[in-house]
């Protein structure tokens, strides 16, 4: 791809003056019809919430209603910014705007704005001078607010250029503007910039399995956002009905992109990590590399079955007390039983009625035969098996024998009991076996989430109504709170989610009568809601880091096999992740799925990148390190220092006055986070947060190489490197990720000697460092 500069002409700047107060206008028409339309959807909501419906499914219809002048509100709201960028005229005279969303004009239906992801805004996007698309001139235009600040023109046809412009190919001015704007701790849209290979991915087709693979910062959470706002306008009835789940790795990156969608007005997909995965489980915990590898392995699936056969029990003899009398259920008894129920091939809880039938029919015999068979008619024999049927010790007896499970009774059983364990992993180590070893109230980690929706399969455990009625429930309460805040005269886009929680507390019992209907949950909410739910499509982002157990689930969870998978081989941190998109597909799609990539760096610029590489190349020779799509004229530095507690802070200072305003973040192993934090916050007058769950806008940031997964700031400080490699078996991997999070500046701190695949950073002298920091300090003083 070619990134050519647009360098306007004089001339070419006064004809660009002429038309701004045009473009200013058409773009103030374009914001009245946007305010017009969500005017009539408040005052729409406004007559529904009055409407007293009297019945369930009228107050169902109300409350869709309702929902559904929401979303339209919202999504309003969330195109304001930016509604309009560009405009492409075409060879024979019609003037195409490329916004947002569409609009047309009532009276004649004419098109006001195109949305940016039909087919006729195509060439905006793939259009240069070469393959033009009948496109004659396209147009940026730079806003501020709502109002038009300025142009960027490319004529693409040359022949009708004003004699002395500059013909470019791209949108290289408004990307350069975006590649360089401060970090604001939220991922930004870039629909105003997407560059044909990102265009290609994100309007491929629907079906099937794709694989994104990029090197950092080519775009791959961009364009699988943006992929997802096109496959909701292009198949909008396929995915309105089955939805759209796109899984991150962690809760601060899911923060980090959760503003794009609604920029791009699309609010209906689910954002979720793996913990997430399994409804009903907050699965928050967290284990050692070591144990959720284990259970990454896809042998797992096979200890699953195990722990469930295990609980099927055929022991010598088991006697039952019935009335007065002691039955005895033969071993041979009980295994024909279990042999009768298994061969149903069913899941456990619904094979288990078939043992139990073949029990209580054995008992039943046993009884008659001990009164005396010849003595007894058919009714007798109906009354004893229905009396062995509501025994208490029968039941007990049977629950011995074959007990309805849990999911999370099943896993919870088995970490808690050695002999469980031994009995289901044949194939383990003891020490492998040990780590398995958990307390039962213990949290559920991600790592047991594919194991317990494993186990509910095996089970055939269905809670979905139950599921079903908490989601009514929690929805119902925080409409509730919210009618509550709204009478206190708070505004809407005032409460937040905590409040709205705790106000719902104040009466639960009369919401559950005010919506017992949950016919009105959003699709979104209902597939978060139900584990058996096949979506219409799955995006998957830092999917290298998944294990084989997560692929499976996922898989159980696209039937269609649609979906499009995003990461890189070469930033896998995970011990459970893979290093091979082969190996993550074979089971499932065979040899179907497709590999795009994409080769642009747009994050990191060419300094930075250079020293990224050579760690690239000792991850693996073979891996070819994206094209960065701009130098910044600083070089990477690194310094060695005697004390983290001291160096640390100074530098950070540094940093903060260097990008003036911009997010600074500290990357370092995992057990000096908390230390750095620490001491960083009593250095400097930014805000600082740490470690996970970080205030994503705060000016100083210090985090772990996985919490930074994903994210990106102005400047990054990586302290202790050989930390970093030495703390986890894909070191290098992690290494080379915390590199290629500034979007500017890098510096590298180090105690002992800078590690060898390094050797291409600056040295600077630690001691100008502090001087430069004392030198920020009086600076801040003197202001
Ligand atoms: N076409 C574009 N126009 C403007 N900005 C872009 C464009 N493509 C990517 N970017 C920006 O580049 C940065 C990196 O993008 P993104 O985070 O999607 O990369 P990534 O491939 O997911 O990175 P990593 O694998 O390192 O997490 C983001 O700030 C994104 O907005």
């Amino acid at each position: 791809m070619a990134l050519l500069s647009t360098v306007p002409s004089e001339a070419f700047a006064a004809s660009v003056n002429d038309t701004l107060e045009d473009e200013r206008r058409y773009v103030a028409m374009l914001y009245r019809h946007v305010d017009k339309l969500r005017d009539v959807a408040t005052q729409r909501l406004a007559r529904t919430k009055l409407d007293n419906a009297s019945n369930p499914s009228a107050r169902a219809e109300r409350d869709a209603s309702a929902t559904m002048y929401r979303e339209r509100i919202r999504q309003l709201e969330g195109i304001d910014e930016r509604l309009c960028f560009g405009r492409l005229d075409m060879d024979d005279g019609e003037r195409r705007y490329v916004g947002r969303i569409g609009l047309v004009d009532e009276d004649d239906q004419s098109s006001l704005l195109m949305d940016w992801r039909a087919p006729a805004a195509r060439p905006y996007y793939l259009a240069n001078a070469i393959t033009r698309e009948g496109v004659r001139r396209r147009r940026q235009l730079r806003m501020k607010g709502r109002t038009v600040t300025g142009l960027d023109d490319e004529i693409l046809d040359v022949e009708s250029a004003p004699p002395d412009s500059t013909t470019s190919l791209t949108n290289e001015a408004a990307l350069m503007a975006a590649l360089t704007a401060h970090r604001t701790g939220r991922m930004q849209d870039i629909v105003a910039t997407i560059q044909a290979e990102q265009d290609e991915i994100i309007r491929a087709d629907i079906n099937g399995v794709l694989v994104v693979q990029g090197g950092p910062g080519t775009g791959k959470t961009a364009v699988a956002l943006h992929r997802v706002a096109y496959l909701l306008y292009a198949h909008r009835e396929r995915l309105e009905k089955r939805g759209a789940l796109i899984l991150g790795p962690n809760a601060t990156f899911l923060r980090y992109i959760s503003q794009v969608l609604p920029s791009l007005g699309e609010t209906g997909a689910l954002l979720c990590m793996v913990g997430d995965l399994y409804p009903g489980v907050v699965a928050t915990g967290s284990e050692p590399d070591e144990v959720a590898e284990i259970k990454g392995r896809i042998s797992m699936v096979q200890v699953m079955a195990n722990a469930v056969y295990d609980r099927q029990e055929t022991p010598p003899v088991k006697e039952v007390l019935f009335e007065g009398d002691r039955l005895r259920l033969t071993h041979k008894l009980t295994a024909n039983a279990k042999r009768l129920a298994r061969d149903t091939l069913r899941p456990h809880n619904e094979a288990r009625p078939y043992f139990v039938r073949e029990i209580i029919e054995a008992l039943t015999n046993q009884v008659a035969s001990l009164i005396g068979r010849h003595l007894l008619v058919d009714e007798d024999i109906k009354q004893i098996r229905f009396d062995l049927s509501r025994s208490p010790e029968v039941h007990r007896a049977l629950h011995e024998l074959w007990p309805i499970l849990t999911p999370e009774q099943l896993l919870a059983d088995l970490y808690a009991s050695p002999e469980r364990i031994e009995a289901a992993t044949p194939d383990l180590a003891p020490a492998e076996r040990e780590l398995l070893r958990r307390d039962p109230s213990a949290p559920w980690t991600p790592g047991d989430v594919p194991l317990l929706d494993e186990a509910a399969e095996l089970l055939g455990w269905d809670d979905r109504a139950e599921r079903a009625r908490e989601a009514a429930q929690w929805r119902a309460d925080l409409e509730y709170a919210q009618g509550v805040l709204q009478i206190l005269n708070y505004e809407e886009d005032e409460i937040d989610e905590e409040v709205l929680q705790a106000t719902a507390l104040i009466d639960a019992s009369t919401l559950a009568d005010r919506h017992d209907d949950d016919g009105y949950l959003s699709v979104s909410e209902r597939a978060a809601t139900d584990r058996t739910w096949a979506f219409g499509h799955i995006v998957v982002d830092e999917a290298q880091e998944l294990s084989p157990m997560v692929w499976r689930l996922l898989m159980r969870r696209s039937p269609s096999r649609s979906m499009t998978v995003v990461g890189d081989v070469a930033q896998t941190s995970d011990p459970s992740g893979t290093t091979t998109w082969g190996d993550v597909f074979a089971p499932y799609v065979a040899d179907r799925w497709r590999l795009t990539e994409l080769t642009v760096n747009y994050r990191t610029p060419a300094e930075v990148m250079a020293v990224a590489a050579d760690v690239l190349a000792a991850i693996s020779p073979e891996l070819k390190p994206p094209r960065s799509a701009r130098t910044s004229g600083i070089t990477p530095w690194h310094g060695q220092v005697e004390s983290y507690a001291r160096a640390v802070p100074e530098a950070v200072r540094a940093e903060y006055a260097a990008v003036g305003g911009g997010q600074v973040a500290v990357i370092t192993p995992t057990e000096l986070v908390h230390p750095l934090g620490d001491a960083i916050r009593d250095a400097t007058t930014a805000e600082v947060v740490v470690g996970d769950g970080v205030s994503l806008g705060a000016g100083v940031v210090v985090l772990d190489v996985r919490q930074a997964k994903g994210l990106e700031f102005d400047s990054v400080l990586v302290v202790d490197p050989t930390g970093i490699v030495s703390e986890s078996r894909r070191g290098l991997s992690d290494l080379y990720v915390a590199l290629t999070r500034t979007t500017k500046r890098l510096g590298v701190l180090h105690r002992g000697d800078l590690p060898a695949v390094l050797r291409q950073l600056g040295e600077r002298d630690t001691t100008d460092l502090t001087v430069e920091a004392a030198h920020d300090r009086a600076d801040e003083g003197a202001r």
